[in-house]
């Protein structure tokens, strides 16, 4: 499996497109994952349905450029409809089986294929009902419990049967699907994952995880998947409905913290300016005298440089990044990271040498990065490292679609700030408050979690966990791990 060494691993994307120039759709579904690879870099997919409502497929492990390296096959992915997906997996191996858009015969109704970008909370406790009525699965990822739903629903339309699917399944879910003439797309109640809607000049629909991949194909954004909704595009045009009217919006804010392309808006909230804020509030809420501040590449740059607008203190590139990191084939160990950090960023001596550095990353996961580039750079002549980080401290897993580590292995669920600060090595750290994140992000949602999922830093998942429920009380009892005013057990 091809994954470049990373702490904090992606999610899934999803890109959809309904009624473009059939010999087009296989191109800009191609460009359109393109811009979303940041989300999944383990395999990818396509699938075109075409003027005979035959579904096309192409799919693979590897990045899209591996996957669909010789695009002479775009020829014989010819169609107005088509579904794309990147992979990063959060449940299930890593195999070639795993690799989505997956392909569902329904005997007398319509084929259809189906991408999913999150996780499913009660997918063990659906597969064994499932399998009981005699259902039988060609992967062993959560994504395909809903197609079997679809099956086994006695509903008599295509859309009856999916909303009977979609209310049985939990967690994290932006779903798309095509049959033999529609593109369809579903977001889970608490709308988890980010997902929107376009359209191009020749009046094709697109639907796709980040607005980057609206640009990427030159389509104009129309609005964001509301929660609970189904959305239907077909030859009627656009049409909306729902399969729960019991929505309460909690967006994954790791999506603003870290996962997202800066250059993406979710929910009208531009996610480099939102990053932009998290630096400056940082700053607001952890102050100190310094000569130069440095962002940690690729993702900390924005929250760098807001840091150092709300400072006052001027922003300088002390960090470069190796743009051609090796890729590697194993699983990542400790040691692995180690290196692989080392490889990826080097310090620009000229910039730290003697200073006094406000050094900003996003996030600290296993403190893995923090450590090492602390570390870098004192060796190249900083006489103060302080480390100011964008987000509060995570301290909890996420069950809803990205892979944060486990419990054990984040540093803040065992360590307090003082502590992380000695082993880090820093002269000072400072987290930005879930307070200010969430100033920083500016939904506007009154419900009580402000429109945003936080759970990864103070224990409040705004769903039960279903599956997950028994193994996160046990590990979190066992760390003690004290989740003030839980709101919902
Ligand atoms: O504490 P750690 O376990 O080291 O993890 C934290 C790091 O992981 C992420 O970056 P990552 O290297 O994954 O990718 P990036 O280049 O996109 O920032 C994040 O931005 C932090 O820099
Ligand atoms: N990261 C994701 O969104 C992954 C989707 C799905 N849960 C899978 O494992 O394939
Ligand atoms: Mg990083």
């Amino acid at each position: 499996m091809p994954n470049e060494i990373k702490s904090l691993n992606e999610e899934c994307g999803v890109f959809g497109i309904w009624g473009s120039h059939p010999d087009d759709t296989a191109s800009l579904i191609y460009h359109g994952l393109h811009s979303l690879q940041h989300r999944g870099q383990e395999g990818a997919g396509m699938v075109v349905t075409d003027d005979q409502r035959m579904m096309h497929r192409m799919r693979d492990l590897g990045l899209i450029s591996n996957v669909f390296a010789d695009q002479e096959q775009f020829k014989t992915l010819k169609g107005s409809i088509g579904v794309g997906h990147v992979r990063y997996a959060t449940a299930g191996s890593h195999g070639l089986k795993n690799i989505q858009p997956f392909i569902f015969h329904l005997d007398n109704f319509t084929d259809f294929s189906l991408a999913h970008n999150g996780n499913l909370t009660n997918a063990d406790t659906l597969k064994k009902q499932l399998q009981d009525k005699g259902a039988v699965f060609h992967s062993d990822s959560d994504s395909e419990i809903l197609g079997q739903l679809i099956k086994i629903s006695q509903k008599e339309n295509f859309l009856d049967r999916l909303k009977e699917a979609l209310q049985q399944i939990e967690g994290g879910f932006a779903f798309l699907l095509s049959t033999e003439d529609t593109l369809i797309a579903a977001l889970d109640r608490n709308g988890f994952r980010p997902l929107v809607i376009g359209q191009r000049e020749d009046g094709s629909y697109v639907i796709a995880s980040e607005t980057c991949a609206l640009d990427q194909v030159h389509a104009t954004y129309v609005r964001d998947v509301e929660p609970g909704e189904v959305v239907i595009i077909n030859q009627d045009g656009i049409t909306t409905d729902h399969f729960t009217t019991d929505t309460n919006l909690t967006i994954c804010s790791m999506e603003y913290i870290y996962f997202a392309r800066p250059d993406s808006v979710i929910r009208n909230v531009s996610v480099h300016e939102a990053r932009k804020r998290m630096g400056a509030l940082c700053a607001k809420e952890n102050p100190v005298d310094a000569d130069v501040v440095v962002g940690v590449q690729n993702s900390a740059l924005s929250a760098a440089g807001g840091y150092a607008e709300g400072s006052g203190i001027p922003y300088d590139m002390g960090l470069i990044k190796n743009q051609y990191v090796a890729r590697t084939f194993i699983e990542p160990t400790q040691e692995k990271r180690e290196n692989g950090v080392s490889m990826k960023l080097s310090a620009v001596r000229s910039v730290v040498k003697d200073k006094r550095v406000v050094l900003v990353d996003d996030s600290i996961v296993r403190g893995t990065t923090i450590k090492y580039i602390v570390k870098l750079i004192r060796d190249a002549g900083a006489k103060e490292v302080h480390v100011r980080i964008g987000s509060p401290a995570l301290k909890f897993p996420c069950f809803y679609g990205i892979d944060i580590q486990t419990t054990q292995e984040l540093i803040a669920a065992n360590h307090s700030v003082e502590e992380i600060k000695e082993i880090i090595d820093a002269d000072s750290l400072g987290y930005l408050s879930v307070e200010g994140l969430i100033e920083a992000i500016n939904l506007k949602s009154d419900n009580d979690y402000h429109g945003l999922c936080t759970a990864y830093f103070d224990g409040h998942y705004p769903t039960p966990l279903y599956d997950y429920q028994a193994e996160f009380d046990q590990k979190a009892e066992e760390l003690g791990l004290y989740m003030e005013e839980r709101k919902i057990d």
